[in-house]
């Protein structure tokens, strides 16, 4: 099997993890491959890889999303380093809206996760000098960008911050509002493919 596929309790937010062929010299794995996600009922076509990293722990960087007709799914992993990544369901009318979840990426585990469109994306390192790599199902459009506030209280996202420490944050972030005060330009359209599949 090229990669395991795991549900997360968060309809439709996935985690996928590509098999490690292990031998003298270390690893290879297939991260991606159309075909092998697709006969899982996974039809996304990437068109941007995206490659961010952050020096301290902890950093955080989200939640955010771009709007349609520009929304991005994205395939995340995590280069070097640990994080946890977060995705909340921002559908108008979905059963699972304003839920989160979040799943612990690293170089270690191997894991990548599945963010739909329609949901926003955030992480927060848990090393110094995390790297995050993710494909992306449209290019970057600042114009349509959005963004929610990382501690809004209605989502009670667990960060799982060490102890008073503050996250590095930037400017944009620190000053995102309440998905509360949000008209998301999302709405739930029903189960995405994959969810009955698993
Ligand atoms: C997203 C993006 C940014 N940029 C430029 C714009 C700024 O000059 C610089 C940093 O951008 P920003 O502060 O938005 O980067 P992050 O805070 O890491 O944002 C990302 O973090 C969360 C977790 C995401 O899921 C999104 O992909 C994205 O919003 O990179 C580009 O040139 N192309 C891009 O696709």
């Amino acid at each position: 099997m090229k990669m395991q596929i795991e549900t997360t309790p968060l309809p439709g937010v996935m985690i996928l993890t590509p098999k490690r062929h292990g031998d003298a010299r270390g690893f290879f794995s297939e991260s991606w491959s159309r075909e092998t996600l697709a006969a899982q009922g996974i039809e996304l076509d990437f068109v941007q890889d995206n490659h961010s990293l952050s020096e301290a722990a902890p950093t955080l960087r989200g939640l955010h999303f771009q709007a349609p007709p520009r929304a991005q799914a994205k395939l995340v992993r995590c280069g070097r380093g640990r994080l946890l990544d977060v995705a909340v369901d921002i559908r108008k009318g979905s059963p699972s809206y304003g839920r989160w979840t979040g799943v612990e990426l690293s170089f270690g585990n191997g894991r990548q996760l599945l963010v739909p469109a329609g949901f926003a994306h955030g992480f927060v390192t848990r090393e110094p000098g995390t790297e995050i790599v993710y494909k992306c199902t449209d290019t970057y459009a600042p114009e349509t960008e959005g963004a929610i506030h990382w501690a809004d209280p209605d989502l009670a996202i667990d960060w799982d911050l060490p102890r008073g420490e503050e996250p590095r944050l930037s400017a944009k972030d620190a000053e995102a509002g309440r998905l509360a005060d949000l008209d998301s330009p999302f709405t739930y359209e029903g189960p995405l493919p994959w969810e009955n599949r698993t």
